[in-house]
């Protein structure tokens, strides 16, 4: 399982390692240094040919026959070191490079006699063969941009979970300068200057990806394990959360201890397998209920039923209100459909205890009904996803809500229906901060799920999945699994009917949002560009069927 640590986990991790004398700190930052260095080599196996004889070095004139030298021209490398121990990282991948005939400029924000001791230490073993340069950002702007005939390993090293407020005015000018250089959307960028950071951008907060003003990266590499702002995608604009990584490696600097407590996993397929039916009636596989809007509203809970029974729910109900009868029954067929009229039908209905998990909200309207047909449910006491118009019915009183959920309630928002339910929290999450760590996603979802009683996923590319107990696990859609065709009307139905299902197969409420949001990425995945919200239930046989292979 694989954990995302703030910066206070991290070092009372690297403390305790270092307390029981299973390493010391110029060990890890050795290794750390070391680390990058292969990482680098890893995201761009031409640049081992740097430096090396026959390749391509300071001085060696292009050569438009051989592609990859013609490519590179002549490299070098600029390693900005900052006054903590991320400047220490920064001396010893200079040492490492130079080692092997790379050209290395230094740069050190700061004074070298404040430097912390085993960053003093990488200090000296540098400029015992290298000369370390005193901060000046227009210097160091007026090198990159003054040489037009080289290409640049830039190697970030100015702050990393270190990082305690915004960026300081004189590094701005350098920023500037560099800004331009076009970071794609796969990390990669195989004519040009790479930037390379190490641990984060920096600039960009550990805790929360929030941006203090970050340089964007192409390849980011961290330590022992990744950071909860590595994967916190902010949806603000060009640059921001984990847009500003581009890829990200994480290095084993042999360090075993894990967070001892409040700790946040990622959503791997471990929690997914064993889905696939062994066998049973359709009654052991459970029986959901989707409500559906009025005429002309019908869409959004069709969609969630398709993705409830894919998922693999026995049977699916569809709930339909009166009007919405035929225009349901022209476009079902193994969901079944029952006529419910307002609250009282779904009190009625829900006396079959066979209906074991619900699904509210996907087109259902913002009237009168939907509260009353919300709390009527939620009195019912079977496994239930709210989601939608079941969540913003609640703007006004969100307490009136949070009073009938119980342990059994799965909450769906993204942010808009976030911030209606929880405008204090959503509120804390958009302030641009001035002090490190910063409030984060994982921060917010946690506190609504406990003001919720129940779990809350809170949707995005990073969407942030807390129970009330402060359990707490990110499912990514970012760096590999990027998936951005889930930008698409109608995706977060199938989500919540994802979820519904597998309540209905039995799953406890975090288990089958985490499974749910999981699959529900794989599927759109599977899919591919051109993805529309009808598609993905459909991809779940391949998705289900891969995981069985590879399981
Ligand atoms: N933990 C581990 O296991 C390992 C950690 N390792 C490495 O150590 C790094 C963490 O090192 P770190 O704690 O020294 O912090 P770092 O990011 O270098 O910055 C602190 C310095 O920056 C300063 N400062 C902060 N913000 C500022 C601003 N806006 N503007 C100006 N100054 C600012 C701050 O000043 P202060 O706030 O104290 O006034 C302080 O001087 C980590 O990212 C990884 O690379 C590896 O070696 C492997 C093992
Ligand atoms: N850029 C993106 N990358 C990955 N996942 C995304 C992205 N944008 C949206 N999603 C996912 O798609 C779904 C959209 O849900 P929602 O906003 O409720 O849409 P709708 O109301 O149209 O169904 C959520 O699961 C969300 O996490
Ligand atoms: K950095």
């Amino acid at each position: 399982m694989m954990e995302l640590l703030t910066a206070a986990q991290m070092r009372a991790i690297e403390h305790e390692a270092i307390e029981s004398g299973e390493v010391t700190g110029l060990d890890l930052m050795e290794r750390a240094g070391a680390g990058v260095v292969a990482a680098i080599f890893e995201e761009w196996p031409e640049l081992e040919r740097v430096g090396q004889e026959g390749g391509p070095e300071g001085g060696a004139a292009p050569d438009p026959a051989d592609p990859p030298r013609g490519i590179l021209g002549k490299m070098k490398v600029l390693v900005l070191c900052g006054p903590g121990n991320n400047g220490g990282d920064g001396f010893v991948v200079a040492r490492l490079l130079q080692a092997r005939g790379w050209q290395v400029d230094v740069f050190l924000y700061g004074n070298p006699i404040d430097l912390p001791p085993d960053a003093a230490e990488n200090y000296r073993r540098w400029a015992a063969v290298g000369e370390v340069r005193t901060w000046n950002d227009r210097e160091i702007r007026d090198l990159y941009e003054g040489d037009a005939t080289s290409r640049f390993l830039v190697v970030d090293a100015l702050f990393g979970t270190g990082l305690t407020r915004p960026m300081p005015d004189d590094t701005a000018e350098m920023w500037r300068g560099f800004m331009p250089s076009p970071i794609v959307s796969d990390g990669r960028d195989p004519g040009g200057d790479r930037f390379v950071a190490i641990d984060f951008p920096s600039g960009m907060c550990s805790d929360s990806g929030k941006d203090f003003g970050a340089l964007p990266a192409h390849l980011t590499v961290t330590f022992h394990a990744a950071k909860i702002g590595h994967y916190m995608s902010l949806d603000c604009g060009s640059y921001g959360g984990s847009d500003n990584c581009g890829r990200l490696r994480v290095v084993d600097i042999g360090m075993t201890k894990t967070a001892a407590k409040g700790r946040v996993t990622l959503v791997e397929a471990g929690g997914v397998l064993g889905q696939t039916k062994r066998g049973g009636h359709k009654y052991n596989h459970g029986h959901a209920l989707v409500l559906s809007g009025g005429h002309g509203k019908t869409g959004a809970a069709r969609l969630a039923a398709r993705g409830a029974l894919r998922i693999g729910a026995g049977l699916v109900t569809l709930g339909s209100p009166r009007s919405a009868m035929f225009e349901n029954a022209a476009q079902l067929t193994a969901i079944m459909l029952h006529q419910i009229d307002g609250a009282h039908g779904v009190s009625e209905l829900l006396e079959d205890k066979r209906l074991n998990a619900v699904c509210l909200g996907p087109g259902l309207g913002r009237g009168m009904d939907t509260q009353a047909v919300v709390i009527a449910a939620l009195k019912a006491q079977r496994a239930t996803v709210l989601d939608a118009d079941a969540l913003t019915r609640f703007e006004r009183n969100p307490q009136v809500l949070f009073d009938l959920l119980h342990e059994q309630c799965v909450l769906t928002p993204h942010g808009g229906e976030f911030a209606k339910l929880f405008p204090d929290l959503a509120a804390k999450l958009a302030q641009r901060p001035q002090t490190g760590p910063a409030y984060s996603k994982v921060d917010a979802t946690r506190e609504a799920a406990a003001r919720a009683g129940c779990v809350v996923l809170f949707k995005g590319a990073d969407t942030v999945i807390a129970d009330p107990t402060g359990r707490c696990s990110v499912n990514s859609a970012q760096y590999d699994r990027a998936a951005p065709w889930l930008a698409t009307a109608g995706a977060g139905d199938v989500l919540a009917g994802f979820i519904t299902g597998l309540l209905a197969r039995g799953m406890s409420p975090k288990a089958a949002a985490e499974a749910g949001a999981w699959l529900h990425v794989e599927c759109a995945r599977e899919f591919g560009p051109g993805l529309i919200s009808e598609d993905l239930p459909e991809q779940l046989p391949a998705v289900l069927r891969r995981l069985e292979r590879d399981g």
